[in-house]
């Protein structure tokens, strides 16, 4: 197979780790600023240890899967690490991408706060609390100080948190962000996605609700959790807030699969698309007016899964950077002039958000303002109705506000905003739609950012009140536990049972699909070990992740491997699988495969992107061990696939080597015809 690409930090700064690598960030995006994106040598750990092979790769190319998609390569290879942990140490790896913001200001020479370049990773490799240098230590070894840090471990929590940090250059307050440093922050979590199990954005709170907006858009289908936060107060002061936010953050990243853009501010998870900034001066500075939190963050982790807005397509990750910048809010007034509202809907406006009066009102006694609106409307440009208060939703309750609807002006129910104008924006980015079908988009609930008027029938309670009643249960901690047990033993019957209907049903009563048991296993673990592609399309199509791994580190992807399950493997990896862990066991897995001369396990590790190259941690080949066990059609199989066949292991044999040692005649003749072509 090809090498392995490595990009490096600082070119001294060489981490050995065996499965933790990222490319470097999306080309930098000309904004105005001179960006450039520093990989910076203290915290990063961009270059590999690779057993022979170390190639600097051009960091901003794209690299070919073997399934041919541009992204992101998918298993690395190392089978040189000294410093093997105990196997039962899970650790989560997250990805934080730091974009400036007051979390790492300090006050300048004119007394105001301001970024300040490298200082945030060494300063957090002080504290124990954030950075524990023993375990980091022995993970690492001599490249610990380069490498990446490590969350000390959370009591309750099944990971150890290792994390890191990609500081943007130039750091910026966030009034200064544009959508191109939106776009330059999904362009880098698509290239390292493969790589991490969640993510982090440190950022400036100003427009911080701006941001996570446009990311929840900008991301489509995603599959794993993404968390902006910062800080009100500097991370570097004693009395800051910057330390719990950034730390839950990270636990809720590393631990939770929470598929979706969210901001955590003091003490509160929330979905990102509905947060504003409430306050430039309390701790909790950010709001959901019109929903509830997912989760709060006090003794324990509470996450509300039933709030989880679950992406529903059989579809992979991907990013549309594209946004459309010609959209704007218009804020309206009583007495607001016709040339103000002319100016502002003139060409090139595309898109406006109408923040009117209470639940969608406007002075519909004016003419003039009318006609204004209505004249842009007739041109195109797609008009929001966005209510002024900070909670509520517009509604067509009074004559002032049904004149918009008359007029083609299209309710934005409850959206934010921030909400409303990034998601015009990304509408109208969109390539290949009519203007008929944008404004459906519109009004679509895309990403949990709108609660349109017709409310789901919620039958849930029926069930959990029954049964609660008859158990006498009747704290919301006991419901919640007779939850908690009885769902998941439900769901995982109707599974087994291949019962579609039943599994619709328990989702109806309110069971979260995405549920996990005992062993943090979820349905789609177990219908993809049963092999019934139907019900894994159902659990798919209703938004359980393919990315949970259970107590024993295996994903749904796993699962679907062990049984060789060919269509469900095809499936999950269009739905943006990918597969996990250390590459050197799974070179085991595929030397295990060649020898007992299992060509169809071959090739559902290569169906889910794997190396067939990989070798184990005694260089080791699945060639290797096909050409020792005469496995000759397995050999041929390899041929076709892998670029050396004649890799030396620890003990410098080639699978020639190992035929001869097998006094495998038939491999032999093969493997020895092909040094003669050589
Ligand atoms: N608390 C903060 O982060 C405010 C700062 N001005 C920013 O948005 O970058």
């Amino acid at each position: 197979m090809s090498s392995n690409p490595t990009t490096t930090t600082n070119g001294n700064g060489e981490c050995n780790c065996d499965e933790i690598s990222a490319p470097a960030p999306s080309v930098p995006q000309t904004n105005g600023h001179a960006s450039t994106c520093t990989l910076r040598g203290d915290g990063l750990f961009m270059k590999m240890r690779l057993n022979s092979i170390t190639s600097i790769d051009n960091p901003d190319k794209p690299q070919a899967t073997t399934n041919g998609n541009l992204e992101t390569p998918p298993i690395k290879r190392n089978i040189s690490d000294g410093n093997l942990l105990p196997t039962d140490i899970k650790e989560a790896r997250v990805r934080v991408i730091y974009t400036g913001g007051t979390i790492g200001m300090v006050r300048n020479e004119n007394n105001v706060l301001a970024p300040i370049p490298n200082a945030l990773v060494k300063t957090l490799r002080r504290y124990p609390n954030i950075h524990d240098e023993a375990y980091a230590q022995k993970r690492f070894g001599s490249a610990a100080s380069m490498g990446p840090l490590v969350l000390p471990f959370v009591q309750g929590e099944k990971r150890r948190i290792v994390y890191q940090v990609t500081e943007y250059a130039p750091l910026l307050d966030s009034s200064n962000m544009t959508m191109n440093d939106w776009a330059r922050i999904a362009k880098d979590i698509h290239q390292s996605y493969e790589f991490f199990d969640g993510f982090v954005i440190l950022h400036g709170t100003d427009t911080l609700s701006y941001t996570a907006s446009a990311l929840s858009f900008m991301l489509e289908n995603l599959g794993k959790t993404v968390i902006i936060t910062g800080s009100q107060i500097p991370i570097f002061e004693t009395r800051t807030d910057g330390k719990d936010n950034f730390t839950s953050a990270l636990i809720i990243a590393g631990n939770y699969v929470l598929p979706e853009v969210c901001v955590f501010f003091g003490h509160k998870l929330m979905r990102g698309n509905r947060t504003v900034k409430v306050s430039s001066d309390r701790l909790e500075a950010f709001d959901t007016p019109n929903v509830s939190p997912l989760g709060t963050i006090g003794i324990n982790v509470e996450i509300d899964y039933r709030l989880i807005f679950r992406p529903c397509t059989v579809s992979r990750f991907s990013v549309q950077t594209n946004l459309d910048e010609n959209v704007g809010i218009l804020r309206i007034f009583p007495s607001i002039s016709r040339s103000s509202i002319r100016a502002f809907l003139a060409p090139p406006m595309k898109g406006i958000v109408l923040q009117s009066f209470g639940s969608g009102n406007v002075p519909s006694n004016r003419k003039d303002f009318l006609e204004e609106l209505k004249m842009a409307c007739d041109r195109g440009v797609i008009i929001i109705n966005c209510t002024q208060c900070s909670n509520g939703a517009v509604a067509a309750l009074y004559d002032t506000g049904k004149v918009l609807f008359d007029i083609g002006i299209l309710p934005g129910y409850d959206m934010t905003p921030e909400a409303a104008l990034t998601k015009l924006s990304y509408v109208l980015g969109k390539t290949g739609l009519t203007l008929e079908q944008r404004k459906e988009l519109m009004q679509i609930n895309l990403r949990g950012e709108l609660t349109s008027s017709v409310g789901a029938k919620m039958e849930e309670f029926d069930l959990v009140d029954a049964v609660a009643r008859s158990m006498h249960l009747s704290t919301p901690e006991e419901l919640g536990q007779m939850c908690a047990t009885l769902f998941p033993a439900m769901i995982n019957t109707a599974v087994q049972e291949g019962d579609i209907t039943k599994i619709t049903n328990l989702k109806a009563y309110g069971a979260d699909l995405s549920c996990v048991n005992h062993d943090h296993r979820t349905a789609l673990h177990l219908a993809c070990n049963q092999g019934n592609i139907a019900v894994v399309n159902h659990l798919l199509m209703n938004g359980v992740s393919v990315h949970i791994r259970d107590h024993y580190d295996r994903t749904p992807l796993l699962e679907a491997i062990s049984g060789d399950h060919h269509e469900i493997i095809q499936v999950l990896i269009n739905c943006g699988a990918h597969l996990t862990g250390s590459s050197r066991a799974i070179g085991e897995q595929l030397c295990a495969a060649a020898a007992r001369g299992s060509l169809v396990r071959l090739k559902s590790y290569q169906l889910a992107g794997a190396d067939l190259a990989q070798p184990d941690p005694s260089g080791r080949t699945a060639l290797h061990l096909a050409a020792l066990h005469g496995h000759a059609n397995l050999v041929r199989f390899l041929l076709d696939i892998v670029d050396n066949p004649r890799e030396k292991d620890m003990l410098e044999l080639t699978p020639l080597d190992y035929a001869r040692r097998g006094g495998q005649q038939d491999v032999i003749q093969i493997l020895s015809g092909l040094e003669q072509a050589a």
